[in-house]
């Protein structure tokens, strides 16, 4: 059996304001990594082209997809959020290529792993809504909210707090034990829930940090936190990526 094709979600950097001619799709290392030495699988990086890109094909020729992580926002026109704060960033082209995919992706039965900005879309796509700022709503200090990327690495990816788990979940069952220890690298998190989403996990400020889509065909997870970040360190982290992998040449071997 052949190898499985991962597609994994680009997002867009323009080096010059208005000049497509100096933009970049790009993706963060870490979030291939995992897909090719944990997974074994080929990496396909699935660059932000929205009506320009040919879906059929896409996801004819690819056996799961991954919703990387980003520092940009999903526009709040998308989920009814009203205007954005000032200066949030976005990538328009990420959330044209993104939103539309998720339902068709699950609708087949193809694995979809999403992560922090994956997760939201995913939220998003399903008719959730999220808070724009999570800081200012004065609860939810576990979460490292305005994030400083100026933070030593090991410190802005460290594990800072508490993950419960739904033990009837997906997750559950791929964990020992119902409290797991967990990242946080995200502004915004999930306000409303979106329909047919199964709550995998929560922190104890009762954020949702980790969902499933009710009666899928196909695995789907969603989750709030990095486990691409040292993902052999952490043994949840490291047993949902293994998940993916089995999903992913299940269903590559499904179409052979
Ligand atoms: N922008 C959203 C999503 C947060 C997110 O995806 N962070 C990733 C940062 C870069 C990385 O390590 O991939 C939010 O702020 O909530």
């Amino acid at each position: 059996m052949g190898r499985p094709v991962i597609a994994i979600t680009a997002e867009t950097l323009d080096k010059h304001k208005d000049q497509d001619t100096t933009r970049y799709y790009q993706v963060m290392a870490k979030y291939v990594a995992p897909v090719v030495e944990i997974m074994g699988a080929l990496p396909l990086i699935l660059p932000p082209l929205a009506d320009k890109l040919d879906v059929e094909t896409l996801l004819n020729r690819v056996d799961g997809v991954l919703l990387t992580g980003g520092v940009s926002n999903i526009e709040p026109s998308h989920y009814q959020g009203g205007a954005s704060y000032e200066g949030c960033p976005h990538d328009p082209n990420r959330d044209a290529t993104v939103l539309p995919l998720i339902k068709q992706i699950v609708a087949k039965g193809m694995p979809l792993f999403g992560i922090c900005r994956g997760f939201q879309e995913m939220n998003v796509a399903y008719g959730g809504s999220l808070y724009q700022q999570l800081y200012k709503e004065g609860q939810f200090e576990l979460h490292s909210t305005q994030v400083d990327f100026d933070s030593p690495v090991d410190s802005l990816y460290a594990d800072v707090h508490d993950l419960n788990l739904n033990p009837d979940g997906v997750l559950a069952k791929l964990c020992d034990g119902l409290v797991q220890r967990v990242n946080s690298i995200h502004g915004q998190g999930i306000k409303t829930l979106g329909t047919d989403i199964q709550v995998e996990g929560t922190s104890p400020d009762g954020i949702v940090e980790a969902f499933s889509i009710k009666d899928a065909p196909g695995f789907t997870l969603g989750v709030q936190w990095h486990p691409e970040w040292k993902p052999r360190n952490n043994p949840m982290y490291l047993a949902m990526w293994q998940a993916f992998a089995r999903a992913a040449q299940d269903y590559a071997n499904s179409k052979a």
